[in-house]
């Protein structure tokens, strides 16, 4: 312990189960599900339709999902995340602690573990391993350790990263990771973001006027662009083809895991498999910028189903380019955005 250092370092992701058992999977679900920012219903409304129509069936054909991807160490999400965690550790002299938002560990445990390396905390850095802002994912993150410090009543500032989804360091960090992959004879680039309810949004738009109101809202200018998901993923994606030297044409954007059937970012990335390969598109080169590290969401939805879709409707090969995970300029940008906060 160092007596004379009063920070220390949170990275916080979503969070996985404990294991592949159908209870923990339960478990985790209902606590993801239950956020009321992931389903912004009353709460007697999001109860009845997570216990009703979610908790029947969802646990078991999601814990065969896990199965399908999970590693002999546990669920990749958290194990890349543990891996990052060590990695930035080994680049600052700040504790560095790993916290979810669901399941273990959570941000309780992780600040209790910043609170035995640090005798007198004062400053947490919190850094959302999420590049974009959502309200289901960055914000329900931040005001989850906010109500932790709280709840723990610990008297500490909290110095939050915000959205990085066009920082040049990041844009960089992603480029490399994908480096070799571009040197592929590919027909065809597609960003495919975690999908959000359209609904969700409206809900953040500040000026209640803008997004999804505005004919190609996004890409008017507007304050509601700091809060904007849809807004903020096209723009790493452009920033991704400009530094990359992707020609226009050759990519497009699409939005997946979609859950009920409210109205959902579109095009969908399952029906967009099949319409590039009807069109002819036999190679196809995926990225997922939403995710820093490669989960349920990466390895099955779009490893496994998407290869699936895509050569069903005529596509002969679909690559899926790797999360940042432990890319080094990745965690050299990490470092960096500690460093310059004075977390060194
Ligand atoms: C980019 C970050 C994410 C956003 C935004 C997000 C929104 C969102 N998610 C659901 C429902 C589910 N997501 C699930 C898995 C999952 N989601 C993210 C990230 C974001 N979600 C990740 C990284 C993962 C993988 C977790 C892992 O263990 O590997 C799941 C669980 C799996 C399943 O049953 O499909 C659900 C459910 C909603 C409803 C939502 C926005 C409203
Ligand atoms: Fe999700
Ligand atoms: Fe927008």
């Amino acid at each position: 312990m160092d007596a004379t250092n009063t920070n220390g370092i949170l990275m916080v992701n979503l969070g996985t189960p404990d294991s592949t058992k159908v209870s923990d999977v339960r478990k985790y679900l209902r606590q993801f599900l239950m956020d009321e920012r992931v389903i912004d219903k009353p709460y007697w409304v999001r109860k009845l339709v997570v216990e009703c129509f979610i908790m029947p069936t969802r646990p078991k054909a999601s814990a065969e999902a896990y199965k399908s991807i999970w590693w002999e160490e546990g669920s990749p999400l958290l194990i890349l995340s543990q891996r990052l965690q060590k990695l930035l550790q080994e680049k600052v002299k700040t504790p560095v602690a790993l916290g979810m938002r669901y399941g273990n560990p959570s941000a309780e445990s992780a600040i209790s573990e910043l609170l035995e390396k640090v005798k007198d905390l004062k400053k947490i850095f919190l850094i959302p391993l999420y590049p974009h802002y959502a309200m289901s994912s960055y914000e329900t993150a931040v005001v989850d350790v906010q109500d932790t410090i709280k709840k723990m009543k610990l008297d500490v500032e909290l110095d939050v990263l915000p959205p990085y989804y066009q920082n040049e360091k990041y844009i960089d960090a992603l480029v490399d990771s994908a480096k070799e992959h571009l040197e592929w004879d590919y027909d065809h680039l597609l960003f495919s973001y975690h999908g959000i309810p359209e609904r969700h949004l409206c809900k953040a738009d500040p000026t209640g006027e803008h997004c999804l109101k505005v004919k190609d809202c996004c890409h008017v200018p507007s304050e509601a662009h700091n809060v904007c998901y849809r807004h903020q993923v096209f723009r790493t994606s452009e920033e991704f083809v400009k530094k990359a030297n992707i020609p226009e044409g050759k990519y497009s954007v699409s939005f997946q895991s979609r859950l009920g059937r409210d109205p959902w970012l579109t095009p969908y990335t399952d029906a967009t498999f099949t319409k590039l390969a009807e069109s002819g598109v036999k190679k196809l080169l995926l990225l997922s910028p939403a995710f820093v590290s490669d989960c349920l969401e990466t390895l099955e939805e779009l490893c496994e189903e998407g290869a699936e879709i895509f050569e069903e409707a005529g596509g002969e090969e679909l690559r899926v380019v790797p999360c940042l995970n432990e890319n080094k300029v990745w965690v050299d940008t990490l470092a960096s955005w500690c460093k310059e906060r004075g977390f060194e």
